[in-house]
This record gives structure tokens, sequence and C-alpha cells, in this order.
């Protein structure tokens, strides 16, 4: 790990220099405001602002519960800092905690759809802070206040909570104390201890170790039996340095003035303090079968693979996401926001924190059905010492956590608008989540744990090295760089790359022994198609994509990525050259378009410039078996510029014949058509059709031609704000992706590690 550190490199496998450019890249920062209104006519206006704006502001005066109809009040949080506990980093000031306030509200987006901004407030006096959060009530549906050290988050979460009527809730304590509970209820159950009788150790004296021991004693464990240390070892009673009174609530009666004299024959370490504050002899020194939460971040009190080198016995986890067992409160505060939010809770109280750390432990104990099991690598996880807790990405969460928080609110009392239907809205929440987040990180574990050699084709340009230094970093495998060596070397020089690392080879064709066999087999394939020996190996010695797509198919690399220098139509007559389609299947360019939450695949929009009804019809097969693989249940939509039969013409015609073809085949999967673009995705239209066979907006769309495909997907990426990831090619019989030509950096990553994906499987 040193070594990393020492090259600027994380060990999650993202340098400092990824970090930086991935804030850095496009908009700067992480987050944007777009409306949700159209603001395109004068009519527009005059309704969202003046004159139509006053009928609302009238009715919210006249009944201010109505704000939560007319505004953006409802879904709305408000993540606020002074920066005074930066993560593990401690008081780097408000405007250095602006990135994590950034990363903290695009959680609440990502995983819970609540619609968050961040406020960092400069200021480390209390008084100040509490006077100016206090006033901004009116604009959100509640507070969610983050890395505040110790002791002036208490007062200041205490204070505002009293005088606020929206939940205010201070992130490191809360939401720490309840997945750390979450996971202590499990690690106990596992370990067979009694928590009335269990011996526990809080490193860490600060807003998050107050709010765990807390909760924990509020779930039974007994006050005698834990041991809370800072900076100044032991809070033993009588002990005046550095106390104030949330430590001295929980100082007890103890010789004992060490951490290291604590922790010796404890059953429970959690670690809520700094980087490397457990040494390997006080994890020695702990009872059987221990349990450590190393939660500092980013980097833990002590490394799993520090704790598995010297006792093989003991159940951690850490905060962070690239070891088992993530106890980090992603997992907590954008589900208990939404249950708050959906039953217009006037406060977050304790029955509804148990609640969310109780149905926490109940999932990790919960089988994990199919289609859940993508968001665990497609490991089926079984409860225990490696799984004690589910992941971020685990689809369970956002259709149990809030069910569970909401209730809670109910039944405590403080639901302004209860749910009568819990079933239903759990329903409902789950559809607020899209899973290709899920499905990326899905593909991408399941790559490094099968990593694999990836031959990029295009070595010599600078943006495909860096793209294959992020390959190797991610763990992703072995990133081969084809080119001649000189050039190679010549522009990593004058770009500052550095070649010379781990997982990184450079394949010099001009000198590869492997020449005569690439030519050979490439001759065998083309020599009835017109021709020569000689032609086979001017392209084997002066082609990349064709070198590099032998390379594949005579298995010295286990998948290739080219597309940035050559258009996508020549490069893909290149590999198809060399690579075969797999039996039975045919070549198709499949594209995700990802726009407000939502995915739609699109197909083809790489390969048929102008599809028969036959070929659509199979188009259709094979996208909606790429929607299953990502973890969709397919309802494919025909596109045309016509609606079952209007307006009649010719070009639909082709379309409707496809439809009426997958009619005679055995077809597992809902599709209908021909239709237009708006009947497809938007229900409301789709409902003035009510024989339509689709049960609800198509999340793959077959084009009736190339263009349409093409321009569609462009067009949502330039006006519509989508991002497209794609074409991803279906249906060769070994893994090749072709990028466009505009590709960045990561788009050239995401589609190697794709490639690398199809080559696991
Ligand atoms: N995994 C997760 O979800 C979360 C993890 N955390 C992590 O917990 C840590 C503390 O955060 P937070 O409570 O918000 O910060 P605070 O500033 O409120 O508290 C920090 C506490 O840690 C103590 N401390 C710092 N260094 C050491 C050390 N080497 N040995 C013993 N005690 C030490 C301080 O002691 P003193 O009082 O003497 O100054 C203080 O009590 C951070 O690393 C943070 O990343 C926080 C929230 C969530
Ligand atoms: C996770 C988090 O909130 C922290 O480390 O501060
Ligand atoms: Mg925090």
């Amino acid at each position: 790990m040193e070594n990393n550190e020492k090259a600027g490199r994380k060990p999650a496998g993202v340098t400092d220099q990824e970090a930086l450019d991935f804030h850095s890249r496009g908009r700067p920062g992480k987050l944007e405001i777009t409306p949700t209104k159209p603001m395109a006519t004068q009519r527009d206006l005059s309704l969202a602002y003046s004159p139509g704006v006053a009928v609302p502001v009238k009715a919210i005066a006249a009944d201010p519960a109505t704000a939560y109809d007319y505004t953006a009040r409802g879904n709305m949080v408000a993540v606020i800092s002074n920066g005074t506990a930066i993560l593990g980093l401690g008081n780097l000031g408000a405007l250095a905690s602006k990135p994590v306030m950034e990363g903290k509200s695009v959680l609440f987006k990502r995983f819970a759809d609540v619609d968050s901004i961040d406020l960092e407030v400069d200021t480390e006096n209390v008084d100040e802070f509490i006077n100016c959060v206090r006033f901004l009530g009116p604009s959100f549906g509640g507070i969610n206040l983050e890395d505040i050290k110790a002791p002036d988050c208490f007062i200041i979460e205490q204070k505002l909570r009293e005088i606020m009527d929206i939940p205010v809730f201070h992130d490191d304590q809360h939401g720490t104390a309840i997945i750390a509970t979450a996971g202590l209820i499990n690690a106990l159950s596992l370990t067979g201890r009694d928590l009335k009788t269990t011996r526990l150790v809080c490193n860490g004296a600060g807003a998050a170790a107050i709010a765990c021991i807390e909760l924990i004693k509020a779930m039974g464990f007994a006050s005698e039996n834990v041991i809370l240390c800072d900076t100044k070892g032991v809070i033993y009673q009588g002990r005046t340095e550095g106390m104030n009174q949330w430590k001295s609530a929980h100082a007890v009666p103890t010789d004992r003035r060490t951490l290291a004299e604590a922790m010796d024959g404890a059953d429970v370490v959690l670690g809520l303090s700094a980087k490397g504050a457990f040494s390997t002899d006080m994890i020695r020194s702990m009872a059987p079968r221990p349990i450590i939460f190393a939660m500092a971040n980013p980097d833990p009190e002590i490394t799993p693979e520090e704790v598995s080198a010297i006792r093989d016995d003991a159940i951690v986890a850490t905060g962070r996401s690239d070891y088992p067992n993530q106890v980090n409160n992603v997992l907590c505060f954008p589900y208990m926001f939404r249950g708050a939010l959906d039953v217009r809770a006037t406060t977050i109280n304790e029955a509804m924190k148990i609640a969310a750390a109780q149905a926490l432990a109940d999932l990790a104990r919960a089988d994990v059905p199919d289609d859940v099991a993508a968001a665990y690598q497609g490991n089926r996880p079984r409860f225990g010492a490696n799984y004690i807790i589910p992941v971020p990405f685990d689809p369970r969460l956002i259709s149990s956590i809030p069910v569970a928080v909401a209730k809670a609110a109910m039944d405590s009392g403080v639901a302004q608008r209860p749910i009568a239907d819990l079933d239903r809205y759990a329903r409902q929440l789950s559809a607020r989540r899209d899973p290709i987040a899920a499905t990326l990180a899905t593909i991408h574990e399941r790559v490094r744990r099968s990593p694999q050699r990836i031959v990029f084709a295009e070595g010599e340009e600078a943006q495909v090295m860096r793209a294959a230094i992020s390959y190797a970093n991610q763990g992703f495998g072995t990133a081969l760089l084809l080119g001649r060596e000189d050039r190679m070397r010549e522009t990593a020089e004058r770009e500052g790359i550095d070649l010379d690392r781990p997982n990184i080879q450079l394949v010099n064709a001009r000198i590869s022994t492997r020449t005569a066999a690439y030519t050979d087999y490439l001759y065998a394939r083309l020599q009835r198609q017109g021709f020569l020996f000689r032609d086979a190996q001017r392209l084997i010695n002066h082609d990349r994509n064709h070198f590099a797509a032998c390379m594949v198919a005579l298995g010295d690399a286990d998948g290739m990525v080219t597309g940035i220098t050559r258009n996508y139509a020549t490069a893909l007559d290149d590999v198809s050259r060399c690579l075969d389609k797999k039996p039975g299947h045919r070549v198709i360019g499949v594209s995700l378009a990802l726009c407000r939450g939502r995915t739609v695949l699109v197909a083809d929009t790489a390969v048929h410039d102008m599809p028969s009804a036959e070929e659509l019809s199979e188009i259709a097969i094979e996208a909606a078996g790429l929607a299953r693989k990502l973890g969709y249940v397919p309802r494919v939509a025909f596109l045309a510029y016509s609606t079952f039969g209007h307006p009649s013409g010719e070009r639909s015609q082709r379309v409707r014949e496809a439809v009426r073809i997958l009619d005679g085949k055995r077809i597992d999967f809902e599709y209908d058509g021909e239709m237009g673009a708006d009947v497809a995705l938007n229900p409301d239209v789709m409902a003035q059709y009510p024989f339509c066979r689709l049960s609800g907006p198509a999340n793959v769309l077959v084009m009736p031609a190339i263009h349409s495909a093409s321009i569609s997907t462009k067009m949502l990426e330039q006006l519509g704000g989508s991002t497209v990831i794609g074409p991803l090619l279906v249906g060769f019989d070994k893994p090749v992706q072709i990028v466009s030509m505009a590709a960045r950096e990561s788009d050239i990553v995401n589609m190697a590690a794709l490639a690398a994906y199809k080559a696991t499987s």
C-alpha cells in the first residue's frame, strides 16, 4: 500500500489525477439543476413566472401544506456542512468540504431519487451556523447535516431540531450509528454473543462515535461494558483533560488508560477516529472471534489485510466499498429521508432509526433472489463473516428501508401524511431505481475478480494509453497496448504518461513473433473472398485492427477495443474479417441511453443499414437478450413514424411485418408495434391504445433503420442531456467493442471493461 501511496495511487485503484480529472471534466463538480417544466413559450413563462406564479403563492400563503403540491420542497433535502470534520481528514473548512457535500447530494438522487443541494456555511461559530440554517426551513423537506465536528454538532443538531418543523438529521451521528448497529446485530449473532455481556471499545469520541454508542446502549449494551477512547486515551470517570459533557456521559470507572489496554480482551472494537489507529498488537490482544469495525474514511484504522495477516477468526468491516462489509452511512441517509419525506414526517425519531437498523440487519439475513445476485457480482452472498450488511447497490434497499422508516414514523405519530397501503408504496419505491448503475458496478466487480487481457488496438494514441492505464489501475486485468514501441514511448514521454507500470504491456506489431500465425489464419478466412496471401500479410503488418482481432481470435488476448482513429463502419469491417458471429446470432449494436434516472436500450445503432422485417425481428431478440443480461425485464417497442397502422405507409409496413414474424416465434418477452416514440415511452399516450401489449413504457426501442437510430441517440445526447453508452456490439463469438471516434478516455475504459466482462462469461 505504501508504494501505491507514494505513486499517488489510492488502494481502490484510483489515482489522485483520476480523481481530479473526474471532478473537473465537462461541467466542473458533480451536480447541476434542471427544470422540470418547459420554459419554451410566452405562455410557459406566464404560468411559471408572472402572472401565473402568483396563484400558487396565494394558495401557499393560505395553506402552507400546499407548498408540497406546488413546489419542489417535498422532495428536496439540503446537505449542510461547515467542513470542520471532513471524513477523517479533519477541519479543512467549508469550501474544501464541497466535493463531499456534492457527493452526498448525488447519492441522495442516485439511490433514493431525493433531490438535494449542498450548502457550505463558512463559520465555525455554533450560533452563527444555527442562525444561518434555522431560516432555511421553507426551502426544504429536510436538513442533512454533514461533517461538523463534535461537540459543536450535538448543540447544532439539538437546537435546529427544536426550532425547525422538518426533519434535521446529522448523518455522521445517526446514519453511522444505524449502519454500525445493523452490522453489529448481525456480527453478534454470528459469533453467538449476547449484547448484554459483550465488551465493546469505541475509538473516537466525536460525532459518529457518541451517536453509535448511544444507539447500541439503547439496543441493550451494558454501560459498564463499553469503553470510549479519544486522542487522550480512555475516557474514565474523573478524567479532566479534553472532556465535554457528551464524553463524560459515557465515562466508566476503570484503571485502563490507553487504547491498547482498553482493547485487551475486548469482543468488539469500533473505529470512528483516524487512519491507522489500531495496531496489530491491539487486534492480537482481543477476545476470540473479535468484531472489528474500522470505519474511518477514507482510510480505516486498520485494513482487513493487516487483520487477516495475524488472525483468521475476526469479523472485519470498514467504511470502504473495496472490501467486504462496507459499514458506511450511504446505506442509510438516502433511504431514511425517502421514508421521512414520503410520510411528511416532522422529525426523525428513535423509533425510525431503530426500524432502519433492524430492517438493514434483516436484509442481510434474507435469501438473495436471482435478480439481486447481480448486485453481488453474481455471487449469491450468504449471511456470514464476509456478509453482515447489504452492499449499497443492493436493489432491495430502496423498497425495504424507506417502508420500515415510514411505518415507524406513522406508528410513533410523527407522520403528517400516513401511507395507507405500504405494499403498494414498496412497489412504487422499486420503480424509482434504475438498474444500470448497479449493473455496471456488477460488471466491473466481476471483471476484477476474473481479470482479462484486453488489447487496445490504437495504442499509439495518448488517450488510449491513459484508458489502458486506468483499465489496469482499476484491477480489470492486463492492458495490451498495440503499436510501434518507439512511437508509443515518444507519445508517452511528450504527454507525461508512465507506461512502465504493472499490467501494461506494449505489443510491438512490427517485430511480433505471431505475425506469421495471424497471416495464415487471416488468409485461410479470406482466400475465397478475393484476397491474396500478400493482401492478408499487408493487413496484419499495417493494420492494427486486423492484428488485434487476430490476437483475440488466436487466444493471445481475451478481448479488444478500438475505434477512435477510424469510423465505426470501417472498424467493424476490419474486425468482421477476423472474427465470426456467434452461431444462431446476429451482430448488432445496442446503445444505452441514460436519461433522468431511466435507461432505454436502442437497437440497432451500428450494423444494419435498412434492416428487413426478418432482420428487425432478430434485432429485437438480440436486444432483449442484452436487456435481460443487464438486469431489465425487456419491454420491446418497434418504432416507426406511424402507430398501429396510422398513418399507413410503405415504410411502416416492414416494421409491422417484423412484429408479425415474432408473433409466429416462441418469444419470452413483451413486444409490440409499430408505434411512435411517444407511445412507446409515455404511459399516458400509450393508454390511448388500450390493446397495446406492453405492460408499461418500453425499455428496448427497435429502430426502423440505422439513420433513425443514430440520429435519435445523438440528439438525446446533445439536446436531451442523456448519457449514451455504446453502441455495444452484441453477437460476435469473441469479445470486441468499438468506440466512437469522439470517445473520451472513460468511454474507452468502459468499453474495454464490457469486452472483458464478455470474456469472463
Ligand atoms: N463509515 C462511516 O459511515 C463513517 C465514518 N466516519 C469516520 O469517523 C471518523 C470520525 O468522524 P466524526 O465523528 O464525524 O469526527 P469528529 O471530529 O466529530 O470526531 C473525531 C473523533 O475522533 C477522535 N480521534 C481522532 N484521531 C484519533 C486517534 N488517532 N485515536 C483516537 N481518537 C482519535 C477525536 O478525538 P478528540 O475528541 O480527542 O479530538 C474525536 O473524538 C472519521 O474518520 C470519519 O470518516 C464518520 C461518519 C460515518
Ligand atoms: C461516510 C461519512 O459520512 C464520513 O466518513 O464522514
Ligand atoms: Mg460524513
